[in-house]
């Protein structure tokens, strides 16, 4: 297991190039936020556009555009009832998040089946929170296409079937290279299994453990990989820089909130980028 460092930052945040425009810094749609969950899927949204992606959309239940819009205007909103306009915009997407705040219901479970349906080799999709949860329960393969996990702990034990107290190294691993997936193992100390590596991300803090700091991390994430290459790097940076905010605004900060992290993320990304 290697230790991420500061290292990944440089390496993989690029300085701009002047001859650019939206399009060249991706675009990214992310999926989820039932009636109830719409803080989740308005968090992973607000950390795609923070961390740079040139175009997001929010796939989500039309009772959350409202606050969506009041919230973070550079969203586009659709309505995920809406399966021409969803597989339009998946279609459309270099980089599709699904599953912050999804829930776990019917319509919850046609949309997963729908976008992994329609998701291909050329784009990455990332899937996180209720999604996972969804292709446990309902047994589920994932699409062959460029996949990355986000499970926190119980929701890599639905996933893997490895139960949390036996989730060691050995136990993820072999279930990592049958799913041919990069995988986030969200805890107190983070791991990411990569086809060739296992990291642990040294950072984090106590005052992460907040509703929504994993609806945000996966936002980051989709938003890292919509602009940096090759996509483990961008995911590595993506959880280094997550952690590495959050030990910075914890120094006098009890709490930090999920939404500080998307906020503080665009002067983070100039310090740290390439010079
Ligand atoms: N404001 C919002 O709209 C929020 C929506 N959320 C959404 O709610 C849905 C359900 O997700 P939840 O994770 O809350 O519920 P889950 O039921 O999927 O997972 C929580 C369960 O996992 C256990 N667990 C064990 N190890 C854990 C670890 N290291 N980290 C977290 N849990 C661990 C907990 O004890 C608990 O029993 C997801 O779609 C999520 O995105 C949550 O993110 C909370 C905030
Ligand atoms: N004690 C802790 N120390 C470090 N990081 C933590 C701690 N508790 C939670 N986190 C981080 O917060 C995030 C929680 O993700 P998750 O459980 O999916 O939250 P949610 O679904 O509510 O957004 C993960 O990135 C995890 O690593
Ligand atoms: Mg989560």
């Amino acid at each position: 297991m290697q230790t991420l460092t500061a290292d990944i930052l440089p390496q993989t945040i690029r300085q701009r190039p002047a001859d650019s425009y939206k399009g060249t810094y991706g675009h990214i749609v992310l999926i989820g936020g039932n009636q109830n969950f719409g803080g989740a899927i308005i968090m992973a949204s607000t950390a795609a556009v923070y961390a740079g992606a040139g175009l997001v959309t929010t796939l989500t239940d039309p009772s959350n555009q409202g606050s969506l819009h009041a919230r973070l205007p550079e969203a586009m909103f659709a309505d995920y009832h809406d399966s021409d306009l969803l597989t339009s915009l998946v279609q459309g997407a270099n980089v599709v998040v699904i599953g912050p705040g999804l829930g776990t219901d019917a319509t919850a479970l046609g949309v997963l089946k729908r976008v992994f349906g329609l998701v291909t080799a050329q784009q990455t999709l990332v899937v996180d929170g209720s999604a996972l949860t969804m292709v446990a329960t309902h047994d589920l393969n994932f699409p062959d296409v460029p996949l990355v996990l986000t499970p926190h702990q119980m929701e890599w034990q639905r996933v893997s079937g490895v139960k949390i107290a036996d989730q060691t190294e050995a136990a993820n691993r072999t279930v990592v290279d049958q799913l041919k997936a990069t995988v986030v193992l969200k805890s107190h100390h983070t791991q990411i299994y990569t086809a060739n590596a296992t990291y642990e991300n040294p950072l984090g803090t106590p005052a992460q453990a907040t509703g929504g700091m994993g609806d945000t991390l996966a936002g980051m994430v989709g938003g890292f990989i919509a602009q940096f290459k090759p996509t483990d790097q961008a995911v590595l940076a993506a959880v280094y820089s997550h952690s590495a905010i959050a030990e910075e605004l914890a120094q006098t900060q009890y709490v930090v909130l999920p939404h500080q992290i998307a906020t503080a993320l665009p002067t983070f990304m100039k310090q740290h980028a390439a010079k």
